[in-house]
């Protein structure tokens, strides 16, 4: 049989119905099912709600994303929070991302099977979308609204239907924060004639801060010695904490619950003392060159050290060494020297040290006075600069003995614009959790050039030209490198960081420290973990030479990938230029992974892989691999007939050893393994899982396989599970030839069966809405597949063909398909899908397939349920490092539930 073969047509239209999202007729029947959706939804609890009837897909049906017109919604939804404050101007902006209306029959047919609702959550498309940071200098306010004009903020963004046929701004309400709230609310109306909604600047930070520390994984971290560490914060035990905002000024506020606050203390000797005093001193013409300077500054030509009052040597009756400062900026009045004659690298480095340690010091006091072990620092003024942090940590932990933890914010500058924008209770967003918060860190945001801000990254060729003058100028993102830690004496000292001639990053790529916040309100903590809290999905921390490997890895891979994405769109130039994009923005990534691992706050392997596939998507590539994906399916598909009544004629035992044998062979076919893609070169999709079962040989690394098989065939009466999840990996013969002969006899043993794949590709892996075409094509060569598909409402069309007599003899157990709300070739099981969250509940075997799922992330996770994880190591490093094994050996672990 040929197995290559593309001369199947229908075949070939069947498969690719799984991206046929960008197909006209589809879209149709969206909007069909859009326009007889429910008439009101009711929301929960007394937040407002949208009117979502008459909503119907709005714009062109070429859109990757079309919004969504809500005729009847009459509420001026804002979009944008302020807190404009004595130096930054900072916004936080949502933009809409609508979860698209796919009403299709798999999902209906899910619907019914688990009941009206995604569980208990809503089930109406709003409130999928996007959080976004920027700021601007207050003293460039206008820029700030071109922007916030240009992009159409105040009316809730350009593309918001809401505004569109109403031009008027008239009643259009922005919250705001800050002192500017005050100041420029008359500009706000003359430029864009919009009123300020004031709220509390304590308040919003206050808020800022909670929503931060418990809704975002990783939001806090400790900075000691140049070490970044990140903190899970439990969020029921936050409170009591010291928040200390250093802005222009310092405000230290005791945090005791939800809107529980008291502002304690202050000082006026702030960021806005830094860069004030630094300009007057150095001449500097920015912030980030001040901060740059200090970094080759020697702080000892200008403070007085206790060295330079003892003659050299320490006071160590009171525990002071040599080296620490008796008396910032003393030396210079013992000195006749004009300013002229310092440094201003050394001015700039003692002045930075003054002020961060004084702020250290002053917040280790209030949290003595109230008792406080936590403090957290948030404002512009740290500017995630390793010696301000270490400056300040130094400080408290120095003074409290190491009873007071100093602990950071990424989102620092935020808090404020966060706490405004959580105010508007109509966006219902203040009990959003960490599993409904994907961050992002995409390369469109608006910073070019190392400014502040630049002209808004709307459109894909404005992100594509980026990225060319990015490479072309040599600013490559990830030229600039994290400064070097200071060094300490451990006795009060502190010496002069060691100048390694680093330049500070730019505040393009500082910017990429914060990511853009999806917010995808149906995702949930997959119910069947044994112990969420602490769930990681991650098997191998990401140390530096496991980064540098990946790194490699990853690099090497990139020109095939990107060959692959661009043929997969035709080829044309517009592919290829951002098939170009594409390896930049990932290429840029990388190298500031490698520069700084902890950049993007804690980052696995998962992310990794993840990064790699949204790369792909920032760059409009919706599925690099289909045409490889629909070649090995039908290969796979055509031979699938022969291999079922091969199946068909072993005993029970035999079966079940050769599916599970079946299952790991077929899992070789992974474009994501170097070594897999050289060897598809040598052979026919055919031949190569002929070889790969050939070389299964027992006991395979890990072979639980006597205890599974025990458990499946010991009691003949009884079924021996219920439901299963089985997560499946790769398109063709993986799913074709591995999971679906698994599936059918799972089913055959009265176990309802659901396949749970991916909701977006990664590689070529299979996604959900493929499936139902595979099932379909194979069902026609197996009555039991057919059966259970029909019953799984997966067969539309199938049905139609088949006679009465047959469908009525129709008693089976259902196969179903579970989108699992990933796009990445491994699984996060604290964000899955509410309907792989439902179908979960009744389930009692989960089987793991793959690499990705079941090595990379997941090996050591234990269930509620009994567990099967399977897989090919088609990788040496990994094989040796989890197993002492080799590349290709075989993995099948049973974990029963007790
Ligand atoms: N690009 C920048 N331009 C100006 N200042 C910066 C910049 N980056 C960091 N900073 C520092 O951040 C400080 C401002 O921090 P932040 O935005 O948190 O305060 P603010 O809200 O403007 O001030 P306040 O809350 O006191 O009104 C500045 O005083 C400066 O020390
Ligand atoms: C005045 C604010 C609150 C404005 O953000 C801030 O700059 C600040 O807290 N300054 C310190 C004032 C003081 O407490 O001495
Ligand atoms: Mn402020």
């Amino acid at each position: 049989m040929a197995s290559n073969s593309t001369e199947n047509i229908t075949k070939e239209k069947q498969f690719a119905k799984g991206i046929s999202a960008t197909e006209p007729e589809d879209k149709e029947e969206k909007k069909e099912s859009l326009t007889g959706g429910p008439p009101v939804i009711q929301r929960s609890g007394s937040r407002p709600q949208l009117d979502l009837s008459g909503a119907a897909i709005h714009g062109n049906f070429e859109d990757r994303y079309p919004t969504i017109l809500l005729p009847n919604q009459s509420d001026d939804i804002s979009h944008l929070a302020l807190d404009i404050g004595g130096s930054l101007i900072k916004l936080v902006y949502f933009s809409r991302h609508a979860e698209s209306f796919t009403d299709d029959y798999r999902k209906n047919s899910l619907r019914k099977k688990f009941g009206g609702t995604n569980g208990n959550r809503r089930n109406y498309p709003i409130l999928g979308g996007r959080l976004h940071f920027v700021k601007f200098e207050t003293s460039k306010l206008n820029e700030c609204l071109d922007f916030i004009s240009s992009k159409q903020l105040h009316r809730g963004g350009v593309d918001s239907p809401i505004w569109r046929g109403n031009p008027s701004t008239e009643n259009i309400v922005i919250k705001a924060t800050g002192g500017g709230a005050f100041k420029y609310a008359d500009v706000f109306r003359e430029r864009l004639g919009v009123s300020l909604e004031k709220e509390d600047e304590m308040g919003s930070l206050v808020a800022g801060a909670n929503f931060l520390l418990r809704a975002i994984r990783h939001e806090a971290f400790t900075h000691m010695d140049g070490q970044k560490e990140f903190i899970q914060i439990d969020p029921n035990d936050l409170f009591p904490y010291l928040l200390v905002n250093i802005g222009s000024g310092v405000s230290i506020i005791k945090v005791d619950g939800f809107g529980k606050f008291q502002r304690v203390s202050g000082t006026n000797v702030g960021g806005g003392t830094y860069w004030g005093l630094g300009r007057l001193l150095t001449k500097c013409k920015s912030f980030d060159e001040l901060l740059e300077l200090s970094q080759k500054g020697d702080n000892s030509q200008l403070d007085m050290l206790v060295g330079d009052i003892y003659g050299g040597l320490d006071y160590s009756k009171i525990g002071l060494s040599a080296s620490t400062i008796a008396s910032s900026f003393g030396k210079t009045i013992s000195e006749n020297k004009e300013l002229s004659d310092y440094r201003p690298e050394d001015i700039s480095l003692s002045l930075l040290r003054m002020i961060s340690y004084n702020i250290g010091q002053i917040s280790y006091l209030n949290a003595l006075r109230y008792g406080l072990k936590k403090i957290f620092f948030g404002g512009f003024f740290i500017r995630g600069h390793a010696y301000t942090m270490d400056t300040i940590s130094f400080a408290v932990h120095f003074w409290s003995k190491g009873e007071a933890q100093a602990m950071f914010l990424r989102h620092e500058g935020f808090l404020g614009a966060v706490g405004a924008f959580m105010s508007y209770e109509k966006h219902g967003l203040d009990d959003l959790r960490a599993h409904q918060l994907v961050e992002r860190f995409p390369m469109g945001a608006p910073y070019v050039g190392g400014k502040i801000h630049g002209p808004p990254l709307g459109n894909l060729n404005e992100k594509i030209s980026w990225m060319e003058k990015f490479v072309q100028k040599g600013t490559a993102i990830t030229a600039p490198v994290p400064m070097a830690p200071p060094g300490t004496t451990g006795m009060g000292g502190f010496e002069r960081p060691s100048a390694r001639g680093n330049i500070l990053r730019s505040d393009a790529s500082a910017a990429l420290n914060v990511g853009v916040l999806h917010l995808v309100p149906t995702l949930e903590v997959f119910p069947l973990l044994r112990d969420p809290k602490i769930y990681e999905p991650n098997t191998i921390d990401l140390s530096h030479s496991e980064l540098e490997y990946w790194f490699t890895v990853l690099s090497e891979h990139l020109p095939d990938l990107v060959d692959k994405a661009v043929a997969s769109e035709g080829g044309t130039d517009d592919a290829k230029r951002r098939g170009d994009a594409f390896a930049r923005a990932f290429s840029a990534h990388l190298a500031r992974l490698m520069e700084e691992p902890a950049a993007y706050g804690k980052f696995g392997l998962a992310d990794l892989l993840e990064l790699r596939e949204e790369c792909l998507r920032e760059f409009q590539f919706g599925d690099a691999y289909i045409t490889i994906k629909q070649r090995e399916n039908e290969a796979s598909l055509a031979v699938l007939p022969d291999l079922l009544m091969e199946l068909d004629g072993m005993n029970e035992e035999d079966r079940l050893l050769a599916l599970i044998e079946g299952v790991l062979a077929a899992n070789i076919f992974d474009w994501g393994s170097r070594a897999c893609v050289d060897l598809y070169h040598k052979g026919t999709i055919i031949e190569i899982y002929r070889m790969s079962r050939k070389k299964m040989q027992r006991p395979w690394r890990v072979d639980d396989f006597d205890t599974f098989n025990k458990k499946m065939l010991t009691d003949k009466r009884q079924q021996p599970y219920k439901r299963a999840l089985l997560f499946v990996d790769n398109s063709g013969a993986d799913i074709v030839l591995g999971m679906l002969p698994l599936a059918r006899e799972l089913l055959r043993h009265g176990t309802e069966v659901v396949l749970v794949a991916n909701s977006l590709p990664a590689l070529n892996d299979v996604t959900a809405n493929e499936i139902p075409g595979i099932v379909a094509e194979a069902a026609k060569h197996c009555d039991t597949l057919r059966r259970a598909a029909e019953a799984g409402g997966l067969l539309l069309d199938a049905m139609a063909g088949i006679e009465d007599e047959s469908k009525a003899s129709t008693v089976s157990v259902p196969l179903m398909v579970v989108e699992n709300g990933c796009g990445s070739p491994c699984i996060d099981f604290r964000q899955v899908s509410s309907e792989l969250a439902e179908a979960a509940k009744e389930a009692d075997l989960i089987i793991l397939e793959g690499m990705g799922r079941a090595l990379h992330t997941n090996l050591n996770v234990r269930f509620k349920c009994d567990a099967l994880k399977l897989a090919m190591i088609k990788n040496q490093r990994l094989a040796e490092k989890l197993f002492g094994g080799n590349i290709y050996d075989c993995i099948c672990r049973f974990e029963p539930a007790d």
